[in-house]
Parts: C-alpha cells; sequence; structure tokens
C-alpha cells in the first residue's frame, strides 16, 4: 500500500524538466496526496507558467497544466517560502557547461545546483528531503549534503533521482518512463526512509517493477552513461552514414539490418545532420572532464570522440551542399526547413540547424528559415551568439519565412534541419514549380521519400543515402 498522504512537494526551476515532471506527479496522484509547487526566481517564467501560453511548447503539457493547475499544481516565484512550506523539495535547475575557470568548456557549471542548496539551508526551518533532478557530475548530492550539514541541517535526506525524459516526447516517457532511478545513501535511516517515501510518489502510476534504487553515486552516474550510450549510438550510425556515401550502401537498409538484431535494437540509428539538444553534449563533456580528473585518459578520450564524430557530421552535411551546390553558394537563396534540434519542440539549444545556417552564412548565402514552434527572438539570439554579429547585420541576408512555401519560394536549395511531421506533408509539386533550377534537396534527416522527389525534378542528398548523379559530389 502507499503510504504517502498529503506529501507537500516543491520543485526549484521551472523549465523543461521542472514544469512537465512536476505537472505529472500532480496529475498522477490520487485526490489529497500530494500539492505540488514548482518554483523559480525567473518571475517572467513563472507568470508564463500561469498564463495561457506556457513558456515551453511540449505536446500534451498544456491540457495537463490546464487540468491541474490551482488545484495541486501551482508556479511561484517565492522559492524562500516555497522551501519552508515543502518536505519534499526537487531541484531541477540548469547545469550548463563552465564558460570560465578550470573545467571551461567541459566541466558541469554547478553555481545554479549550489545555489540552491544554499537557499535551502538558509531558510528551510523543518528538515526535509532533497531530491537531485537536475543532471550532475558524481557526488554532488555529497556536495549538497555538506553544504546543508555546515548550516546545521544534519537531519536531511539527500536523493538522486535523474530525469530521463527527452523533449517532443516529455509527457508519454514521464507518464509510462522505461524506468525511474533513485539513489540513497542506505547507512543512513533518514535516507532510506526517504527512499521509501519517493518511490510511494512514482508508485502512484509506475508498476514497482520498474522503480531502481541504488546507491546515489550510481544513480548520478547512470544518468551520465545513458545519454553517452544515445549519443555514442547516434554518432555511431553517422559515421556509418559517410561510409555508405562512399560505397553505394544505404545506411537505413544497413540500421534496419543491424537493428534487428535483438542485442543491437532498432532505437536510435536514424542516420542526420547531427545530434543536438541541451543535454548529449554537454553530459558527455561532464563524463570526459570525470574521466580526466581520474586521469583515464583512454576513457575521457573513447567518449570526447562521440562528440568529434558529431561536430564532423554537421560540417560535412555543410561541405554537402556546397560542393553539391557547385561550389559556390554566394547570394543564392537557401530555405531552411526547421530550426528545433527536433520535431515537436521550440527548444533550439545546441540545435544542429545553428552551426549549419552560421557555416552557410559565412559562405554568403542568402537564408529563408522557418520553423513551425521557434520564436523569432530565440533565432535571432542564437544565430546572432554563433555568427558573432549583430542582428542588423543577419538581417541582410537572413530572412525569417512565416511558412515553409513562402521559405521555399525563389529559393535554389531546400534543407531539411529538423523531422517535423508537417515537412513531410508539403506539396512538393508546388514548391518546385516557385523555386529555381534545379532545384536542390538536402534531407538533413532522411524524412522525406526521395525518390518521389526526384521523379518531380528534384537534385536531392539525403544522408547516408546513395548519392544523386546529378550532385557534383564522390
Ligand atoms: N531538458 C531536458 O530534456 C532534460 C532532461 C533530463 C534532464 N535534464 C537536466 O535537468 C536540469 C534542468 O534542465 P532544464 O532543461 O529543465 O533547464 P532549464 O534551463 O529549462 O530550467 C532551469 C530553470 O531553473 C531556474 N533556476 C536556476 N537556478 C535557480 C535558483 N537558484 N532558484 C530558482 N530557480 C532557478 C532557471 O531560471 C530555469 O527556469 C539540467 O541539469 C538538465 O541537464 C534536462
Ligand atoms: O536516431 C536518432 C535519434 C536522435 N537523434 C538526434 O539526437 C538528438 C537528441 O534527441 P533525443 O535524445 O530524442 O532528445 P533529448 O531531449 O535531447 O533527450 C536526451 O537527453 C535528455 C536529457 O538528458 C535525456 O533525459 C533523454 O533520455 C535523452 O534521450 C536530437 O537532435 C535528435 O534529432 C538522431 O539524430 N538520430
Amino acid at each position: 500500500m502507499n503510504g504517502t498522504r498529503n506529501l507537500k512537494i516543491a520543485c526549484i526551476g521551472a523549465g523543461y524538466v521542472g514544469g512537465p515532471t512536476m505537472a505529472v506527479i500532480a496529475a498522477k496522484s490520487p485526490p489529497g496526496a500530494v500539492d505540488v509547487l514548482v518554483l523559480d526566481k525567473s518571475e517572467v517564467r513563472v507568470r508564463e507558467w500561469n498564463s495561457d501560453r506556457l513558456p515551453i511548447y511540449e505536446p500534451g503539457l498544456e491540457e495537463l497544466v490546464k487540468a491541474q493547475r490551482g488545484k495541486n499544481l501551482h508556479f511561484s516565484s517565492d522559492v524562500d517560502g516555497g522551501i519552508r512550506w515543502a518536505d519534499m523539495i526537487f531541484v531541477a535547475v540548469n547545469t550548463p557547461t563552465k564558460r570560465c575557470g578550470i573545467g571551461a568548456g567541459q566541466a558541469a557549471d554547478m553555481t545554479f545546483v549550489e545555489a540552491a542548496a544554499r537557499r535551502i539551508a538558509e531558510v528551510a526551518d523543518t528538515p526535509k528531503i532533497v531530491v537531485e533532478k537536475s543532471t550532475v557530475p558524481i557526488r554532488t548530492a555529497e556536495a549538497i549534503r555538506q553544504v546543508l550539514e555546515a548550516n546545521g541541517r544534519t537531519s536531511f535526506a539527500i536523493l538522486s533521482n535523474p530525469e530521463f525524459l527527452a523533449e517532443g516526447s516529455a509527457i508519454r516517457d514521464l507518464c509510462e518512463p522505461d524506468r525511474v532511478l533513485i539513489g540513497g545513501n542506505v547507512d543512513r535511516e533518514t535516507d532510506r526512509q526517504a527512499v521509501q517515501t519517493l518511490v510511494d510518489v512514482y508508485a502512484y502510476w509506475v508498476p514497482r517493477e520498474r522503480i531502481l534504487t541504488t546507491n546515489v553515486w550510481s544513480s548520478e552516474l547512470s544518468k551520465l552513461v545513458a545519454n553517452a550510450f544515445l549519443a555514442q549510438r547516434v554518432s555511431s550510425i553517422n559515421s556509418v552514414s559517410a561510409l555508405c556515401e562512399a560505397s553505394g550502401a544505404d545506411v537505413s537498409e544497413v540500421a534496419r539490418a543491424v537493428g534487428m538484431d535483438a542485442r543491437i535494437g532498432p532505437h536510435f540509428l536514424g542516420a542526420s545532420v547531427g545530434f543536438g539538444g541541451s543535454c548529449f553534449q554537454k553530459d558527455i563533456l561532464n563524463l570526459v572532464y570525470l574521466c580526466e580528473s581520474f586521469k583515464l585518459d583512454a576513457v575521457a578520450c573513447y567518449w570526447r570522440q562521440v562528440i568529434e564524430m558529431n561536430n564532423w557530421q554537421k560540417e560535412r552535411f555543410t561541405v554537402r551542399i556546397l560542393h553539391g551546390m557547385y561550389n559556390t553558394i554566394t547570394g543564392k537563396k537557401i530555405a531552411v526547413l526547421g530550426f528545433a534540434f527536433k520535431r515537436d519542440t521550440g527548444d533550439t539549444r545546441e540545435s544542429p540547424a545553428i552551426d549549419v545556417c552560421a557555416r552557410l552564412w559565412e559562405e554568403q548565402a542568402l537564408l529563408s528559415i522557418y520553423d513551425p514552434k521557434v520564436d523569432a527572438e530565440q533565432i535571432w539570439d542564437d544565430l546572432t551568439r554563433r555568427c558573432h554579429c549583430t542582428r542588423d547585420e543577419l538581417q541582410q541576408r537572413i530572412r525569417l519565412a512565416p511558412s515553409a512555401e513562402a521559405a521555399a519560394h525563389g529559393s535554389h536549395a531546400l534543407l531539411l534541419l529538423t523531422d517535423w511531421e508537417e515537412f513531410r506533408a508539403l506539396d512538393f509539386g508546388q514548391i518546385y514549380r516557385s523555386m529555381s533550377k534545379p532545384a536542390f534537396v538536402f534531407d538533413g534527416r532522411n524524412l522525406l521519400d526521395a525518390a518521389a522527389l526526384r521523379q518531380l525534378g528534384y537534385v536531392v542528398y539525403a544522408v547516408g543515402k546513395p548519392i544523386d548523379p546529378r550532385l557534383n559530389l564522390v
């Protein structure tokens, strides 16, 4: 039986993880069992969570939030008040890659996690269960404990409960997780009890056999390793995509044949322009830094290669465009379809589209960018930062388009950089008629039917597929 009644849960950090995770906990617990309060230092973000226009796009999220908000789900910027009120406090703040100092460009920046821990140490006036939800380097729970204990908070429990949701499918992933991982220090009675309390929360909707309990360090490390393995599969298939193009093999056929081996499995074998997102690169860099700090240089080198292969793939895609279009794209209009790092999200963090657009900008192309969910401001922010120039300078050669058709009109090439489902349904015949000829398609997601496009007259490049003889490529 579930022993958790009227548990007051707060979450510091109302981002891509904090918001959806807390909405699902609120929705899945029986009436009266939990009250959830999501806290953020950003008043703007909290206002958006309390409005009709949520700060993030995620399928199913809006319905869920609207159904629970004001009942057992609340959003507030009163972080101190929320800490005092709660029995259990999740820490779901951002842990980006460090930009300066020791470990810059690799180590995780723990500033926000530590600030949250210090805030709890300062204002909590009753014992709390602190749950590390952010992705953190191994032994962070111990650092949080030291901060708390040094401030006299000795009876607090510290648990690790990393999150495995993927953007675009966050609600489904949270409602039907492959597993929930909870790490606790079994030598401490407070932690043992706290693990049980957290297990009880998840057990409202997750089958008990999917809730794993481990020691804290295994839990922290498993999160980094899971992301490293996933990213490694994408880099592996992307390395094979280059070999396919060179040899005449088809990467989708190879992936299918290889993935049907039950020991390998079919998922995450989709060749692409490269992986993006806020997690893969950051977490592998974090793992590499960890290995280096343990003097495990060969291990660090092994994982670093996953990122190097990803960078190479993004660059390779850009070079394919340039060579395919007769070695010059100066002054040519190119339509960019998709700017988010994957479908079903408005998130652009580490999106391959940023790198590809920046490289095409350097080549003096005219870009017309369309994405169904990414805010215009976000695109300009990403590109000004990446291209090291002002928005005025960018706007001399880059436009944002209101639709895929508008982006494509008069262009020499379509680049498909995000696998939005709506791109599959475009009227490519109509688009072809509106384009300069020869009309090129560079499909960075293998989303489109290349044979059908060729029938319409397009010259098509698709990652890891046999090279179109009309392309100027070897
Ligand atoms: N985005 C994902 O898909 C995903 C999935 C699994 C795990 N993670 C991990 O979860 C963590 C959060 O990621 P995210 O994508 O939700 O980040 P995010 O940037 O979307 O959200 C973090 C929020 O924390 C707030 N914040 C930071 N410090 C604070 C403080 N001291 N007090 C109050 N609010 C504070 C920020 O204002 C921000 O709104 C990261 O460690 C990330 O690696 C992310
Ligand atoms: O076969 C594939 C699968 C993915 N990708 C790309 O890889 C990136 C990451 O995709 P995905 O993992 O689906 O999204 P994320 O939201 O980044 O989720 C990852 O990162 C999260 C943050 O840590 C983890 O919680 C998730 O388990 C993990 O999948 C995206 O650019 C995808 O387009 C490919 O190119 N080919």
